[in-house]
């Protein structure tokens, strides 16, 4: 059989397939269960192989009830993926006051204030603003530093950026059971960068450091410039 240009296009579009899912899986806990079920496949090829009616039996079996399990465990995931494959393409819908968030940012890590802050992109984070206090207010460096300070009603939970204004504060955002070891707003930053294309920014109040998360992965401690770098990439500010 001749090798068409069909063909061609075939394997171009299982190649673009599988890198488009190893970059989504990798960093991400998902990683280990993808090495896992290469190990669990190779030892089943090889008891198939070998004739090994018993341990290929169980193995068979087992793999009908692990599909259902794997879906039940990684429905966060499949949802993030889900979510992402289905997200409307095209100009995100934000024109931040990027100034002021840098200058509110800067003062929370100056004072130590742990913050959690998320910018909307495409995907819609009402459900989440619902969670805490919906403000609709307009953003200042001044309001995030009110907000964020300990002891107020509201400094507990994230704060949602929409367009550029404070849509809520004292929000609740899943928490990512990727990292252990990470503290709990580290992994509300995550946990939420992984269900949906937020930018999510962390101000720790045990080190001052600012650190983003986005795609289920979380950043290194930024500097404010390298901050305003990425934020101005991010959202074609
Ligand atoms: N699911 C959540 N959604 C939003 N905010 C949360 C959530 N869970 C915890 N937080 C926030 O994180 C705070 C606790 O942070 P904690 O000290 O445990 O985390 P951390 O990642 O170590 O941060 P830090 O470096 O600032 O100490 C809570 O007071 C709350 O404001």
């Amino acid at each position: 059989m001749a090798f068409t240009w069909r063909d061609l296009l075939d394997i171009l579009l299982v190649t673009a397939l599988f890198y488009s899912l190893w970059r989504l899986i990798v960093g991400t806990r998902a990683l280990n269960l993808v090495r896992g079920l290469l190990v669990y496949l190779l030892v089943w090829f090889l008891a198939n192989l070998l004739g090994l009616a018993t341990l290929s039996w169980i193995l068979g079996n087992a793999a009908t009830l692990g599909a259902f399990a794997l879906i039940v465990v990684f429905q966060p995931e499949l949802r993030g993926l889900l979510e992402r494959l289905g997200r409307p393409q095209g100009p995100r819908a934000t024109s931040l006051a990027l100034e002021e968030l840098l200058l509110g940012v800067a003062r929370l890590a100056e004072r130590r204030y742990g913050a959690l802050i998320a910018l909307e992109r495409r995907t819609p984070l009402g459900e989440y603003a619902a969670t805490g206090e919906v403000l609709e207010a307009r953003l200042s460096a001044r309001l995030l530093v009110t907000l964020f300070y300990p002891g107020t009603p509201l400094h507990d939970g994230g704060a949602i950026l929409r367009e550029g204004r404070l849509l809520a504060a004292g929000c609740l955002f899943p928490l990512s059971e990727a990292q252990v070891g990470l503290g709990t707003r580290h992994r509300a930053a995550l946990g939420l960068s992984e269900v949906s294309d937020a930018l999510v920014l962390v101000v720790s109040e045990e080190t001052g450091s600012v650190r983003l998360a986005e795609g289920g992965r979380l950043s290194p401690p930024l500097s404010l410039e390298a901050l305003r770098a990425r934020l101005k990439e991010a959202l074609h500010a």
